[in-house]
């Protein structure tokens, strides 16, 4: 059975709409020059650019051969098709995407995506060697109703119906409170545990607990250089997926380093 520490933290940088293909660039050179092979070995570094960065990034990490890993926020449903504007796991997999990230709230709230678009959405990017990022949480009142944790697992179970354990050994499940993002109010370390543990414990329900043990739980929301460290104590909480303090490179770099912090 995998414990804590045989779960490599994931530090992932969600750009969310910021930052043009050139300033990725830059970007991704300052996070390399800022790193060294003792993080990439103790930490996985991931960056989520707006798909027009995405193949600017994989030249980089390519030509430079940089540790850092990369992946889109989104992905359709549908492999190929009429479907303007969306972008396909093919597409994405041609990119050597390794991430994609799956119903993050900001998809939820302004695209109206729920259970059964994200249950479609971690198919499809099985179906293409992507590892989805599967974010979860609850708003505000749902929080103050005490039903955090009965909403978080309801969209965990809604977004991995009929998908098989082989394929859910490699998810992430991003606990993002809609409350705590983009806000500056993070969650206590204390709140983060609670959730994270009891999607490990729902995990265990819908497969078994070797598989839940070994999957990687994020927290995610307001997370910043002085508070990761608390977070990243809990015994559950196995990285962050960042959004505002992403977009600066000696942040981000200090929230991989959280050890030192
Ligand atoms: O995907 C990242 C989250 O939405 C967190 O965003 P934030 O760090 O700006 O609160």
């Amino acid at each position: 059975m995998a414990s804590p520490e045989a779960r490599t933290p994931l530090m992932a940088g969600n750009w969310k709409m910021n930052l043009n293909h050139l300033e990725a660039i830059a970007h991704v050179q300052k996070l390399a020059f800022g790193l060294s092979d003792k993080d990439f070995d103790a930490v996985e570094v991931a960056v989520l650019p707006p798909f027009t960065d995405l193949r600017s990034v994989q030249t980089l990490v390519d030509g430079d051969k940089l540790k850092i890993r990369y992946g889109a926020q989104d992905i359709s449903a549908h492999d190929d098709g009429a479907y303007t504007g969306e972008v396909s796991g093919p597409m994405l997999a041609k990119l050597n995407c390794t991430y994609v990230v799956v119903g993050h709230s900001e998809r939820r709230q302004y695209h109206g995506e729920a259970e059964e678009s994200c249950n479609a959405k971690v198919k499809a990017a099985y179906r293409h060697g992507l590892t989805p990022i599967l974010c979860v949480g609850e708003p505000l009142d749902v929080r103050k109703a005490g039903g955090h944790i009965a909403h978080t697992l309801a969209q965990l179970d809604g977004a991995l119906k009929d998908v098989p354990a082989e394929h859910v050994a490699s998810i992430v499940v991003a606990y993002e409170p809609v409350w705590a993002i983009g806000t500056g109010e993070v969650a206590t370390p204390e709140n983060a545990q609670e959730v994270c543990a009891a999607i490990r414990g729902r995990l265990a329900e819908l497969y078994d607990r070797p598989l839940s043990e070994g999957v990687r739980v994020q927290y995610g929301g307001s997370v910043k250089a002085g508070n990761v460290a608390a977070i990243m104590a809990q015994p559950d909480v196995d990285g962050a997926l960042v959004g505002g303090a992403a977009l600066n490179a000696e942040e981000f770099v200090k929230i991989v380093r959280f050890r030192d912090q």
